[in-house]
C-alpha cells in the first residue's frame, strides 16, 4: 500500500486570490477517492494542481511514487468532443502518445497497450467504429481506455457519468469499480453522493473556501456533514 499522492496544507487559487485553503489528504495505491463539493468550491482547480498544470499558492503536493505521467485523466466531455471524427482505436492509442515522448509512428508496445485497454473496457468489437457514431456510454468507455493507456497507476476522473442515462451510468461505475479492484487507484470528482457511498474507499469534501472532510467513506457516512449531505441530496432527488 504505497503512498502515491500527498497534498499538504494546500491553498489553491488564481492570481493571488485563494479559492480554497487547508487541503490535506493522502492517496495510497488501490484507494478509490471521491472528491465532493458544491459548484465553484474548487474541484476543477484541484484537478489541475494534481495534474501538475497549476502551481499551488501555498503548501505542497508530493507525488511520491506517482510521477505526473502516471496519472491518466478523463476530462468532462464537451459537445465538440462528442463529435470527434476518429476511430475508437486511434483515440485509445493517442493515450499512449500522451504518456511518452512524441514519435511519428506507432510502437508495437503502444498497440498492445491499446488492445489490452480496449479489452478491459469491453470495447474491442468497436475498435474500427467511428467515435462520433457511438452512444454516450460507449464514448466514455473509449475515453476511459485512452486514460488507461496514458496511466500506469492512477485514473483521475472528472464527473465521468455526466449526460449518461441511468443504465449507462451504472455500467460505467461498475467498470470503474472493476478497474479499482484490479489495483488501479481511482480519484473521481463527482456530485453523486450515492456513487461515493457505494464505491469509494475515501472521501474528500470541499466546502466554500476550505476543506470540510477527508477520511474513510465509513467515517464520512457516520459524520454529521456526511449525513446532512446525503439527506439534502435525497430531498432534492425527491422533489
Ligand atoms: N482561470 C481562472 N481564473 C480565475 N478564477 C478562476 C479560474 N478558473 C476558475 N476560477 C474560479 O475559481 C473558483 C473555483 O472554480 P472550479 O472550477 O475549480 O470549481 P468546481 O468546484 O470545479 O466547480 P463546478 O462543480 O461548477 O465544476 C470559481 O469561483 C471560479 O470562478
Amino acid at each position: 500500500m504505497g503512498k502515491q499522492i500527498e497534498c499538504k496544507n494546500c491553498t489553491l487559487g488564481y492570481e493571488g486570490v485563494p479559492v480554497t485553503e487547508g487541503i490535506n489528504f493522502t492517496v495510497n495505491s488501490g484507494d478509490y477517492l471521491c472528491i465532493l463539493g458544491e459548484n465553484g468550491s474548487g474541484k476543477s482547480t484541484l484537478i489541475k494542481s494534481l495534474l501538475g498544470l497549476r502551481p499551488v499558492m501555498k503548501g505542497d503536493i508530493d507525488w511520491c511514487e506517482a510521477k505526473h505521467g502516471e496519472i491518466g485523466y478523463l476530462p468532462q466531455q464537451t459537445v465538440v468532443q462528442r463529435d470527434f471524427p476518429a476511430s475508437v482505436r486511434e483515440i485509445v492509442i493517442s493515450g499512449c502518445m500522451a504518456k511518452g515522448k512524441f514519435h511519428p509512428f506507432i510502437l508495437k508496445e503502444d498497440k498492445e497497450r491499446a488492445a489490452k485497454a480496449m479489452e478491459q473496457l469491453g470495447i474491442t468489437d468497436l475498435e474500427k467504429h467511428c467515435y462520433r457514431e457511438l452512444s454516450g456510454g460507449q464514448q466514455q468507455r473509449v475515453l476511459l481506455a485512452r486514460a488507461l493507456c496514458a496511466s500506469g497507476k492512477i485514473l483521475l476522473l472528472d464527473e465521468p457519468v455526466t449526460g449518461l442515462d441511468p443504465k449507462a451510468q451504472n455500467d460505467l461505475y461498475e467498470m470503474i469499480a472493476k478497474l479499482n479492484k484490479s489495483g488501479m487507484t481511482i480519484i473521481m470528482v463527482s456530485h453523486d453522493i450515492h456513487a461515493a457511498v457505494k464505491y469509494a474507499s475515501h472521501v474528500l469534501h470541499i466546502g466554500s473556501k476550505k476543506q470540510l472532510f477527508f477520511g474513510t467513506k465509513e467515517d464520512y457516512v457516520n459524520s454529521k456533514l456526511g449525513q446532512s449531505f446525503i439527506n439534502s441530496e435525497e430531498a432534492e432527488h425527491d422533489e
